[in-house]
């Protein structure tokens, strides 16, 4: 029998791991009446994983479970839950169902990379063969680098050779025949905890529905629509123009391949503007892997910059600044809509995201670190490699290509990309009635003119022009100039 492990990938479809074991089972002439042959999945809740997690993510994983369970029940097969340290719990089951193999996709931090070695240890102890495979993104981490054999440290040419890479189809789906039940298995399937028995509260946030069939359908609508204007549209945040798949990708809710070639097959009929939006897309695509390819070299940017200064970032030290960015009470309209949008619903859009964080690193001064890790809390798609890359990437500590620098003007960023301010009355109450050009110029609005037009909504907290210089200052003191 093979012990399907699952992580990050809560589907049956698409899943490279899961097709091998059911290959492997039917190379075999195994059958599910046979309990030498079949495959039985499990799902391990970690509490060392769990301990960095927020409750947004947490609701969405159990609900992807919920549906990932009755997804193999219904197909005579089982996801067994348990609960523990997987390097004692994975070779436990496996000893326990006589497993001829262990099989899992890898993950690419340097937390799971440690954890899964530690499990082939464990599971190398007990005699018990494992197998893991590269499912999570398209091209693993090492297949794309310089001709050097370099790892890129900007993403242009990583993006291009991206594109111009094959790419696997997606994987068949395992025969019904070859899944087992926990009966056959001889063991307990174990029961799904509830958000409360994990220690969470109901998250504030109200989610996107979670699980690979709400996934499919998000991908069917945005290839139907989204796609043909993601490039003239993606950057507006109420033209609704970008998948919404962040959270099923970070989760496996949904196959990689899958989504790749529903984009591709979306080419036919597309005018050459359709086409550039559907490559314009793949190309977020890109962005993602190269960030996971960033962590797997560099694991240490989880907590230090990936750029290197010749001294210290003096960022400040301000818990009331940094608590109005958390409430969306800063006094900067567009800052706080996204803020709010966080708390409102795990989620913010890709734009929004960019200029909360530049407004965190470069009008507060405060370190993206704090940034990091308020995301990694509210966010229901956090992922270690997109987060990291998106903060440091503001930050000026990451990747990107752009010097210190160039500072994104919140007020300009807001009027250029929400010029009717759509977005922001609907996530902030106070400005719900007030001009979009008052809103737009709240910065240089007069105490009495702010007062007018809403009297609840607060006043700048810091003088953007005058922070400006003082973050300019910073980074010049840090590079030593
Ligand atoms: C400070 C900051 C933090 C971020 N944190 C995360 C995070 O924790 N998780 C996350 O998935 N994305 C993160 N992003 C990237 C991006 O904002 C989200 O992926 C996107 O908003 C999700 O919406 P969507 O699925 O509709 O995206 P779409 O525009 O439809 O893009 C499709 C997919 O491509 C990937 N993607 C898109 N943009 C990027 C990007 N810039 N970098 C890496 N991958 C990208 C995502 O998987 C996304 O679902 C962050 C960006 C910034 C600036």
């Amino acid at each position: 029998m093979q012990l399907h492990w699952h992580r990050r990938d809560l589907r049956g479809a698409d899943n490279r791991a899961l097709a091998a074991a059911a290959r492997a089972v039917a190379a075999a002439d195994g059958t599910a009446a046979n309990v030498d042959g079949g495959v039985i999945s499990l799902f391990v809740f970690d509490e060392s994983v769990l301990a960095h997690a927020g409750a947004p993510r947490v609701d969405y994983l159990l609900d992807a479970l919920a549906e990932l369970r009755e997804w193999y029940r219904e197909r005579g097969g089982e996801l067994l839950i348990r609960h523990g340290d997987p390097r004692e719990v994975v070779p436990e089951v496996a000893q326990a169902i006589e497993a001829d193999r262990v099989v899992w996709n890898r993950d690419y931090s340097g937390l799971t990379r440690q954890r899964d070695s530690a499990v082939r240890q464990a599971l190398n102890e007990v005699d018990i063969p494992r197998d893991s495979f590269h499912d999570a993104i398209c091209h693993e981490p090492g297949s794309i680098t310089t001709n050097q054999g370099d790892p890129y440290s900007v993403f242009t040419y990583f993006g291009r050779k991206w594109q111009g890479r094959e790419k696997d189809d997606p994987y068949p789906d395992p025969d019904t025949d070859l899944l087992v039940d926990s009966d056959t298995a001889g063991v307990e399937a174990g029961s799904l905890p509830t958000l409360d028995e994990l220690g969470f509260e109901k998250p504030e946030a109200d989610l996107l529905t979670a699980g690979s069939e709400a996934a499919q359908k998000r991908l069917e609508a945005f290839c139907e629509d989204g796609i043909y204007r993601y490039e003239e549209d993606r950057d507006y945040p109420t033209q609704e123009s970008t998948s919404r798949l962040s959270a099923d990708l970070k989760y496996g809710t949904i196959g990689i391949r899958e989504v790749y070639w529903t984009t591709e097959n979306a080419r036919e009929d597309a005018s050459e503007a359709e086409i550039e939006s559907i490559e314009e897309f793949q190309s977020q695509l890109a962005w993602r892997e190269f960030y996971t390819h960033v962590l797997w070299f560099h694991p240490n940017v989880v907590s230090e910059n990936y750029k290197e200064y010749d001294n210290e970032i003096e960022w400040e030290t301000n818990e009331e600044h940094l608590q109005a960015w958390k409430d969306g009470k800063t006094g900067y309209p567009i800052v706080d809509a996204g803020m709010r949008q966080l708390r409102a619903e795990g989620f913010m859009h890709n734009r929004v995201r960019m200029i909360v964080a530049a407004f965190l690193t470069k009008d507060l001064l405060i370190d993206w670190r704090e940034g990091y890790d308020w995301f990694r809390e509210k966010l229901v798609d956090h992922d270690t490699a997109n987060d990291n890359g998106g903060w440091q990437w503001a930050a000026s500590t990451g990747t990107d290509a752009q010097p210190y620098f160039r500072i994104f003007n919140p007020m300009t960023q807001g009027e250029r990309y929400d010029a009717d301010a759509e977005y922001i009355k609907e996530y902030v109450d106070e400005l719900e009635d007030t001009d979009p050009q008052i809103i737009h110029d709240w910065h240089e609005a007069s105490l009495t003119q702010r007062r007018n037009a809403a009297p609840e909504y607060p006043d700048p907290i810091v003088d953007h022009s005058e922070r400006r210089e003082e973050a300019i200052a910073m980074f010049e003191a840090a590079r030593g100039d």
